[in-house]
């Protein structure tokens, strides 16, 4: 975003000297379930860095994660791993007076930053709290300092005692970006500043962002769901799925040559504005699982296009594998119904599920397989309707099951300053790349 970024070329940092350094991240939300409630793994081992004057960008779909993080980074929430690193001083460690300190110099700026704040108060005085809370220096100067950061952020001196209500989306925006300067931070994470203004309004924030950047030399981390606006202004982004970071690299990178299957889909599926542009792209199938209860191995399992499959599948046409995932997705969730539930259906009591023989013939009706597996999927299909469900499930599990659904990724370095979480990095198989070329799809340029 600013020309003072230490990010190269390549968007490397210099990772000798890092402002940020977040380390095996986890912050899970137990249930409020008293006995057996799973935890949401909001965020679950994550690790990157931010250099100096950076704007790092979190993309991903609703819910994976990007809020958690930046409020664990700045330890607004409780973690439950991991360490975070700011200017090499370990601040999941200090104590409350520590914390206070350091809160000074690291500070977030809400979507909607009036949501937190108490609405009898004026611009004035709310921009001024942190100062009062902090002890900052004499009443008169912080007065002065309010005045001084309203007109910095385009607010004129007569807005001190109005009220945010009285106010604009664009112009409280504005306040909450002057209370956030107050201290004059290094760090800001900025949690979807511009997603709930209008177009015009929203380039104006960018511009006034970037310029306080450049003026103060501010490191942010932008977390953001429209990809134009992280491709706009970061210089390197982070992609997240279910609490899992699957790509990092330098923007541009990031967007023109994705190296992670997740970041590939999510790219794809953003409404071209051309219609003869990516015609056959990938598109993204059905919506994240539940973060209370993650895919095994690859998070991004259970939806990737580019899955490793066992060789003798790899010929398989997409739409065949699509209805034997869907197909052993829905058997699944039989098999993890309480033994009461079962005998509950049986005896047309609580929820009925489609007949199995329905569901197969609905997914597979239309489609051709080879012999063998024309005879597995018959076999499962029989088998659920016999009750054997977990016999089912564990018969298509045998026959379909791989690596990405066991193991959990490693993440890899891809080069150029990029990293991704994907099997298909390993040595032994084809990297996602190679795969979809193969397959003469749709690669987002
Ligand atoms: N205080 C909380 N208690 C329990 N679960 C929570 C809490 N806050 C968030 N979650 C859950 O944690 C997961 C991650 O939420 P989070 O808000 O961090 O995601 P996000 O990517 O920022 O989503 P969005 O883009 O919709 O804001 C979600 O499943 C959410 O429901």
């Amino acid at each position: 975003m600013s020309d003072s970024t230490t990010a190269d070329d390549a968007g490397r940092t210099d990772a000798s000297n890092p402002l940020v350094t977040v380390d095996g991240l986890r912050t899970y939300y137990e249930s409020e379930q008293l006995v057996g409630g799973k935890p949401v793994k909001a965020v679950d081992g994550v690790s990157f860095e931010i250099g100096r004057g950076e704007t790092f960008g979190i993309v991903g779909e609703s819910g994976c994660g990007k809020t958690t993080l930046g409020r664990s980074i700045l330890q607004l929430e409780d973690v439950d791993e991991g360490r975070v690193s700011f200017d090499g001083t370990d601040v999941t460690t200090l104590g409350r007076r520590g914390l206070k300190e350091w809160r000074r110099d690291a500070q977030m700026v809400y979507q909607n930053p009036m949501s937190s704040i108490n609405e009898r108060m004026t611009v004035g005085e709310i921009v001024r709290e942190p100062l009062e809370v902090h002890n900052w220096e004499t009443a008169a100067s912080r007065r002065e300092r309010v005045q001084e950061l309203l007109d910095r952020v385009g607010l004129r001196p007569e807005h001190y005692h109005r009220y945010p209500h009285q106010f604009s989306g664009g112009q409280r925006q504005r306040v909450g970006i002057a209370r956030a300067l107050a201290l004059e931070p290094e760090f800001i994470v900025l949690d979807e500043p511009v997603s709930a203004l209008d177009v015009s309004v929203q380039a104006k924030i960018l511009n006034l962002l970037s310029d306080l950047q450049e003026e103060f030399g501010l490191t942010y981390m932008l977390i953001a769901h429209d990809l134009s606006v992280v491709r706009h202004i970061c210089d390197r982004v982070g992609v997240m799925y279910l609490g899992k970071l699957m790509e990092v690299g330098p923007t541009e990178r990031l967007f023109t040559s994705p190296q992670n299957p997740y970041t590939r889909s999510l790219l794809s599926a953003i409404p071209q504005p051309d219609p003869d542009v990516g015609a056959d792209r990938i598109t993204l199938r059905g919506t994240p699982p539940n973060p209370r209860d993650p895919p095994a191995g690859c998070v991004f399992s259970t939806r990737c296009p580019f899955a490793i499959r066992q060789p003798e599948h790899e010929e398989l046409g997409d739409e065949q594998w699509a209805a034997i995932a869907q197909f052993r997705r829905m058997i699944r969730e039989r098999a993890s119904s309480t033994t009461l539930e079962r005998a509950k259906q049986r005896l047309g009591m609580g929820t009925q599920f489609t007949p199995i023989r329905e569901v197969a013939e609905d997914l597979f009706g239309s489609l051709t397989y080879p012999e063998a597996v024309e005879e597995t999927l018959t076999r499962a299909t029989e088998l659920v309707a016999d009750g054997d469900v977990t016999e089912a499930r564990d018969l298509l599990d045998d026959e379909f099951s791989t690596v990405c659904e066991h193991e959990s990724p490693q993440q890899h370095e891809v080069g150029n300053g990029r990293s991704s979480r994907c099997h298909r990095h390993r040595e032994e198989y084809r990297e996602p790349g190679d795969y979809l070329r193969d397959a003469g799809d749709y690669l987002p340029e």
